[in-house]
């Protein structure tokens, strides 16, 4: 066949999957308050995501709306590429929340198997009961269970309809150590056989261990998003404080290693990635100084860092 110059290739170009989770601009106030601000980030199919944040930053809000539950007040959520009702719809999500009753004297088999029947393809009940790890309660009444036990339900009737992804909102809180570390065994298998995972937690270390990619969220805002390796490489920084009067954002910027520099009044605080060269550095050039502090911020203090800056100076200096 002859070829014509200028036509354009016959090569089928298919479009890219769509991401199992994309919030563009998505804002919720309620009232005064505004709980999630210009939130936008993807996740593709597959990640596991901790969403990192203390008490009131917006974690819960940013969960119910990308369940459909809560309507943003602007900005788009899709969850593979639908709206969320509808992908919820499909079965291809599913949910762990913190609130919810479940039905207290009845038996965890029988729960499972009254919403197995409820469910539109549902996985067999056997094999929910063993990929939530829950077939030793089987015969244990709901309002008998412990706090681990009662999540691992949860958990369970969240993979009912073998979603593709699945939310799960502080899914260890009241759990003890070994309940969590048992919990995070059964999620590390559940992304091993493909599904994209996002939880919301307080705790870094768990984000850390089970995450592939942490976003830390701040007074509705995400402050962050890195994979556990940077928050680590943060984490190797160190904080130096003093008190000096004159002190200029703009010189201490230059000083050497400081990544940072937040002045109020005459505290002054720098992140740097070489003390010692920043502090050689503050000796020659900077202004003179009293009540010298180094410390190292280590992976807690690392997300610390981020949500305890105040918003005046996040807005000069992006966390990323
Ligand atoms: N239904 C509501 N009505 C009024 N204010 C709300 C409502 N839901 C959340 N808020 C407020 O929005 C802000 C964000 O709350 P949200 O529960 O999303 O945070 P969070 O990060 O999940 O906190 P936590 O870790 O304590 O659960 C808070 O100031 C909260 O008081």
């Amino acid at each position: 066949m002859p070829t014509v110059h200028g036509s354009p290739p016959t090569t089928a170009v298919r479009p890219a999957p769509a991401a199992a989770i994309s919030l563009t601009g998505v804002s919720k106030s309620y009232g005064d308050v505004h709980a999630v601000t210009g939130l936008s980030f993807t996740v593709e199919p597959g990640q596991t995501i901790g969403l990192l944040g203390p008490n009131g930053a917006g974690k819960s809000t940013t969960l119910d709306m990308l369940l459909g539950l809560v309507r943003p007040d602007s900005g788009e959520v899709r969850l593979f590429g639908q709206r969320p009702a509808d992908a919820i719809r499909s079965g291809r999500v599913g949910a762990m929340l913190q609130t919810g009753g479940m039905m207290p004297e009845v038996r965890v088999r029988d729960v499972i198997r009254l919403v197995h029947r409820l469910a539109r393809h549902p996985l067999p009940v056997d094999e929910i009961m063993r990929q939530a790890d829950i077939e030793d309660i089987a015969r244990h009444r709901v309002d008998k269970l412990s706090g681990g036990q009662r999540q691992r339900l949860r958990f369970a009737l969240a993979i009912v309809e073998d979603p593709e992804l699945i939310v799960l909102d502080e899914p260890t809180a009241g759990m003890d150590v070994s309940a969590r570390h048992r919990f995070w065994q059964t999620m590390r298998a559940q992304t091993r056989a493909g599904r994209t995972l996002l939880f919301a937690t307080h705790y870094m270390e768990e984000a850390d261990s089970a995450a592939d990619r942490i976003l830390v969220m701040h007074e509705g805002r995400l402050l962050a998003d890195s994979t556990p390796a940077e928050m680590k490489a943060r984490a190797g920084l160190r904080r130096i404080a003093f008190t000096a009067s004159g002190a200029e954002h703009t010189a201490l910027r230059s000083l050497p290693g400081v990544l940072d520099a937040h002045v109020h009044g005459e505290s002054v605080v720098l992140r740097s990635t070489d003390s010692d060269a920043t502090v050689r550095g503050l000796v020659l050039d900077g202004p003179p100084f009293r009540n010298l502090e180094i410390t190292g911020l280590g992976l807690e203090q690392a997300y610390l860092s981020l949500t305890e800056e105040p918003s005046e100076s996040r807005e000069k200096e992006p966390a990323r």
